[in-house]
């Protein structure tokens, strides 16, 4: 198995290359998914998060309240801390296993993993390739107004609520531009898994 770490501030288009990735063939987890599943109701994260922030995080079905949940988490970084805490080693075990259940299925496949907050989270999963994809402050604030329909307070309180980009650019192995046109994006996504065949070919041949 081959396995990416894939990660970038939101709206920098993670979800935009690993489609493209998925199209050559990759395998596709994605962490805000997976962040939605030990969630769900009659998990003890969700009992757990009840406990910390209270019923009126629960939508009248039980199911969590996500945009009353973010008003709160994106406004105050001891909550947002709180909210990790119990997410994020959830996440972190569930993960774990289907990437352990992908390398059984094929011990050949390319795993692509999706993790937006690989950077804050200290993800270690033993990842044989770090991408960060990278846009700009201004361009996802922009999108996230624009295509999102965030007004732009809740726009940049999320941007500021992540690494920045010269944190994630540290811990990367290859960085995508996706500041510019879709195209040149997806030409970079080609490159890179290009660049992957080729190495897993080399080493196939010793
Ligand atoms: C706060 C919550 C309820 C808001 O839900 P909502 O549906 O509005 O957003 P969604 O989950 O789709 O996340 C969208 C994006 O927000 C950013 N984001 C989400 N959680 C966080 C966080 N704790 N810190 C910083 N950025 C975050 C990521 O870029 C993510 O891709 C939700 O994001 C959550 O439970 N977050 C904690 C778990 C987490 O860290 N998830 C991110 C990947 S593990
Ligand atoms: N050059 C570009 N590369 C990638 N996305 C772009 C580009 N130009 C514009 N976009 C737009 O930016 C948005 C990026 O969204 P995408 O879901 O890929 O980002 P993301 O990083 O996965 O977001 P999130 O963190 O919220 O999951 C899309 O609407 C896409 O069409």
């Amino acid at each position: 198995m081959y396995l990416i770490g894939l990660t970038g501030g939101i709206a920098s288009g993670k979800s935009t290359v690993a489609r493209r990735l998925f199209a050559h063939g990759a395998v596709h987890l994605d962490a805000d998914q997976l962040a939605r599943r030990v969630v769900e109701p009659g998990t003890p994260a969700l009992a757990a998060i009840v406990a910390e922030f209270g019923e009126a995080v629960l939508q009248p079905d039980g199911m969590l309240d996500r945009a009353k949940l973010g008003e709160i988490v994106f406004h105050d970084e001891a909550a947002r801390e709180k909210l990790n805490a119990i997410v994020h080693p959830a996440v972190r075990t569930l993960a774990g296993k289907l990437i352990a259940k992908a390398e059984a299925e094929n011990s050949d496949a390319v795993v692509v993993y999706d993790v937006p907050l690989l950077v804050e989270a200290r993800v270690d999963h033993p990842f044989d390739l770090v991408v960060v994809t990278s846009a700009g402050r201004h361009e996802q604030v922009k999108r996230l107004v624009e295509e999102r329909g965030l007004d732009p307070i809740q726009a940049e309180a999320r941007v500021d609520s992540q690494a920045s980009d010269d944190e994630r650019r540290a811990i990367a192995d290859v960085v995508i531009d996706t500041s510019g046109a879709l195209a040149h994006t997806m030409s970079q996504a080609d490159a890179l898994w290009a660049r992957i065949v080729a190495e897993r070919a080399a080493k196939a041949q010793g």
